[in-house]
């Protein structure tokens, strides 16, 4: 069942269309990423499903209630956990007040559960808190009401890294009890580990949806070998090779070079002035393993490593490009 269902979403702020078309859905108990640089349109999205601000074209149902039905969309909020990027506490307000205030308002079964795990110096005044504090607080008002569907932008910030890794362990535990999170990020890192499905944001537009292993494969492996003899650039004429860069202590082959796109099937593994051999390579790999390691069998190579290529690769490679990646 869908909790989020977005169709054909759109926000314009006078000339700027902060969120442009955007149609997914997020079913139950899934941890959904919102990727998208500074400006791309998340915050917009989310307000918009909040109810704090009016589509311009477009509708979405939150928890199975229209957007633009109020009294439906208040009704389904009380179901909703939201951590803004800025929760805006009052500063005089000490963070028991804080909680008390939330807890009258929506409830807070699961206060003292939170405050184990994310313990904000309560007895003091918000003013006195550090960024990571505020952010404690603002989780345990989140889910002290224990929602359905949690919308968090940006929540890790200003979290140490083992406030993180709670934090990560916590939304996965919830996830396993089915709730379902809307989860807005530019930190990849933190996508890659916690998220089953990443939509990119750019310029208000969706660029794509995908299970996070999907944007993982089409990044490709970071390969690096090592062999202790002169091979041939050649052999890695093979589709799926990208970025190739070559180094050699062998005098036949110079210092080394960076190819790029090399295995494009069409066009010539290495063109120009490469080295002819190398002992040393890295490359990205979008291609087939197996004919890779055929192709290396006859050398006696030192090392081979196969790495993930970093999800900031992926990014890249979205953002990277031409307007309509
Ligand atoms: N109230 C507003 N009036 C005019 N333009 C706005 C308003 N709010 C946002 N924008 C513009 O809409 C676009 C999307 O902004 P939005 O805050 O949704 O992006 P974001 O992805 O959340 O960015 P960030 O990661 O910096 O929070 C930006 O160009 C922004 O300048």
């Amino acid at each position: 069942m869908a909790v989020i269902d977005l169709e054909g979403l759109t926000k314009d702020y006078g000339d700027v269309r902060a969120a442009d078309d955007l149609t997914l859905t997020v079913d139950r108990g899934e941890i959904f990423g919102y990727l998208g640089p500074n400006g791309a349109g998340k915050t917009t999205t989310i307000r918009m499903l909040l109810g704090f601000i009016s589509p311009t074209a477009g509708s979405a149902q939150v928890l199975g209630a229209d957007i633009r039905d109020r009294k439906a969309l208040l009704e389904a909020r009380r179901q909703v956990g939201y951590l803004s990027d800025d929760p805006g506490f009052d500063e005089e307000a000490t963070g028991t007040e804080i909680l008390d205030l939330h807890a009258a308002v929506k409830g807070g079964e699961r206060r003292d559960e939170l405050l184990e795990l994310f313990d904000p110096p309560l007895d003091r005044q918000v003013r006195e808190y550090s960024r990571g504090n505020v952010q404690k607080l603002g989780i345990v008002t989140t889910f002290m009401h224990d929602p359905d569907l949690v919308i968090l932008d940006e929540p890790t910030s200003g979290l140490d890294p083992l406030m993180k890794q709670r934090f990560s362990e916590f939304l996965r535990a919830e996830r396993d009890r089915g709730v379902t999170t809307f989860f807005s990020s530019h930190i990849l890192s933190e996508v890659r580990r916690l998220c089953d499905r990443v939509g990119i944001i750019r310029n208000g537009r969706l660029v794509t949806v995908d299970p996070i292993e999907t944007l993982l494969t089409r990044s490709g492996k970071v390969v690096r070998i090592h062999a202790s003899e002169s091979i041939p650039v050649e052999v890695l004429n093979l589709e799926g090779v990208h970025g190739l860069e070559t180094s050699t202590s062998d005098s036949s082959g110079g210092n080394g070079s960076e190819n790029g796109d090399t295995g494009d099937g069409d066009s010539p593994a290495v063109a120009g002035e490469q080295t002819a051999h190398f002992s040393e390579c890295a490359f990205t790999f979008t291609g087939d393993i197996n004919a890779l390691l055929e192709r290396l069998a006859p050398y006696d190579l030192l090392d081979l490593s196969i790495e993930e290529a970093p999800l900031e690769d992926v990014f890249m490679r979205f953002y990277g490009g031409e307007d309509d990646v």
